[in-house]
């Protein structure tokens, strides 16, 4: 049975999931070298942020096929060391945006009403009334500052409650931030003109220090700045400096750029500064949502399935998935066939995609092809996170073509690799209740479903040739599935394709090609 270790907090509707397929090990606390010590008897990982996945503890895990991070935000994780090891990496893009979303507006209305210290002051025994007068959001300017998930709803809210909306976000169009009611404006504008300002970027080189002493000094001196987003998007030490000087009028910070936070000037700020220990997605509903949503990944993984929410299989999201999983599978058989046609080293995989395959998105049809053609060499170390990389490794150039015309099926995926041995190709689609048929090998039109075991040859099309071959194949007691004869021009050259029990005997190969009118032939196992 497979182990799953969960070192972060998670609720027990995801453990209950794990439990069905694994052995669950709740450890929460662990020190980095705890990590290191116990994390090579494991095969998952499951973790919230608090739990540093670095490249260490990637290699220390000899086992592990995936990472869970119950959440949004895998900057925790050194991904691209998981994806060199082939280790998926998945997370819960959606489950929390509604609590971190409403934190955020919390916090915004918190900062306008003082609300934390006014309790405090109720609770100390004080009955002051004239320190807590605040403002109204209402008419007022509230500047978003990524316009996602979170800066959506928080967008869509705001409006409800008579705020004026700006917004900042370079990948989103016009149309959708109008839709939201948002007008979309330079970052110097949102700075200048907003009386409220809420992040929700992920921390990148680009947003790193964003809020920074020069962009806060273009903000109004009244402006309030809410950061629900990342910690280290604001510079710290700047924002204390401004809120100090005068030259904005409030922050409220759940995020910080070390967690938990030591020591800051923040804390000894009076009512003008909110901060909340990561709370964002700390609701019971956003935990539920995110422990089942990647505890059932885990569990999908595990079962050998794919993920509807890897972040370093590239283009693979949950929707594409689903409808592109059938000819995944095609691309990887493919792959598998023509690179042990080509034998030898590949050094150039050109990939067709053919009539209503064409308007498809193709990076996950590639990764799959590249996958396939990597398996004799790589075997089980081959998978879609790493398939990329290694091709890349080995210096294999990828050529990717579209063609519209619909041809003889209404959608084929062509793969030639060419190599130190030569060059082959393989041509497939979907027939029938999305069955895998090969239609084409060599240039030779066939279509016969792959077999575990097949031999191919290329030869002459005359008479005798297929009961000899039949006949040899017969004193090597080798029984034949099926067999099929692709040719050009009668009397021509043809290849002939068959499904065969069990794996060619050694050295049969060689009898092969000694009969007469057979040119080539390959055995391949799929
Ligand atoms: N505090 C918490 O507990 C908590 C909870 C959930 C998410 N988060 C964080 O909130 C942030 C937003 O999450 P989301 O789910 O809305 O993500 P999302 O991917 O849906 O949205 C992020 C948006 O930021 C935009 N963006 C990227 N770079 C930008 C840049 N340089 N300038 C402006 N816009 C930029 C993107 O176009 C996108 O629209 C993430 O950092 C996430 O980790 C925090
Ligand atoms: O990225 C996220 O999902 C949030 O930062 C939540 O983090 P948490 O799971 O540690 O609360």
């Amino acid at each position: 049975m497979s182990k799953v270790l969960v070192s972060d907090s998670i609720d027990q509707a995801g453990i209950d999931i794990l439990s069905q397929v694994a052995t669950v090990d709740v450890k929460l606390g662990l020190k980095p070298a705890e990590l290191i010590e116990i994390i090579g008897e494991y095969d998952a990982l499951m973790i919230r942020s608090s739990t540093r996945v670095t490249q260490e503890i990637i290699e220390a895990g000899t086992q592990l096929k995936i990472i869970g991070r119950a959440g949004v935000g895998v900057d925790n994780v050194d991904v691209p060391a998981a994806t060199r090891r082939g280790i998926v990496v998945v997370n819960s893009p959606e489950g929390n945006t509604i609590a971190a979303a409403e934190h955020a507006l919390a916090m915004i209305l918190a900062l306008s009403r003082h609300i934390p210290d006014a309790n405090a002051s109720v609770k100390r025994g004080a009955w002051d009334r004239n320190s807590f007068v605040g403002a109204e959001v209402y008419k007022k300017t509230l500047g978003v500052v990524g316009l996602g998930k979170i800066g959506s709803h928080v967008a869509a809210v705001a409006k409800t409650m008579g705020m004026k909306l700006l917004a900042y976000d370079p990948f989103i169009s016009t149309d959708r931030a109008e839709q939201l009611g948002c007008q979309l404006v330079e970052l110097d504008l949102l700075f200048q003109q907003a009386d409220y300002i809420t992040l929700h970027i992920p921390k990148t080189p680009e947003t790193t220090h964003l809020i920074n002493a020069t962009t806060l000094a273009k903000m109004k001196p009244t402006a309030r700045i809410v950061n629900c987003a990342r910690g280290g998007i604001i510079d710290e030490v700047a924002l204390a400096a401004a809120l100090k000087a005068g030259k904005i009028g409030g922050a409220a910070l759940d995020v910080f750029e070390s967690e938990p936070l030591g020591e800051s000037e923040l804390r000894s700020l009076g009512k003008e500064v909110i901060l909340t220990p990561h709370l964002g997605a700390s609701t019971a509903e956003a935990q539920v949502n995110v422990a089942i949503d990647v505890a059932e990944q885990i569990r999908d993984v595990l079962l050998g399935l794919p993920a509807r929410s890897a972040v370093n299989i590239p283009g693979l999201g949950p929707d594409v998935l689903e409808e592109l999983k059938p000819y995944m599978q095609l691309a990887e058989t493919l792959g598998n066939l023509v690179g042990q046609l080509a034998g030898g080293r590949v050094e150039v995989l050109n990939i067709r995609l053919q009539g209503e395959l064409a308007t498809n998105k193709s990076q996950p049809l590639v990764v799959a092809a590249l996958k396939g053609l990597l398996y004799q060499a790589l075997r089980e170390r081959v998978n879609y996170v790493n398939a990329s990389i290694e091709a890349k490794e080995r210096g294999i150039r990828v050529i990717e073509t579209r063609d519209a015309s619909i041809r003889d099926y209404a959608g084929t995926l062509h793969l030639e690799a060419t190599g130190t041995l030569g060059t082959h190709s393989v041509t497939g689609a979907l027939l029938g209740e999305r069955e895998i048929h090969l239609t084409d090998v060599d240039g030779f039109p066939i279509n016969v479903p792959p077999s575990k075991y097949m031999l191919f040859t290329l030869h002459r099309d005359m008479p005798g040739i297929i009961g000899k071959l039949g006949s040899l194949l017969g004193s090597f007691n080798v029984n034949i599935a099926s067999m099929q004869v692709g040719r050009k021009i009668v009397r021509g050259d043809a290849v002939m394709a068959l499904s065969i029990d069990d794996p060619l005997p050694e050295g049969i190969l060689n009898e092969i090609i000694k009969v007469p009118g057979i040119r080539d032939a390959y055995t391949v196992t799929l």
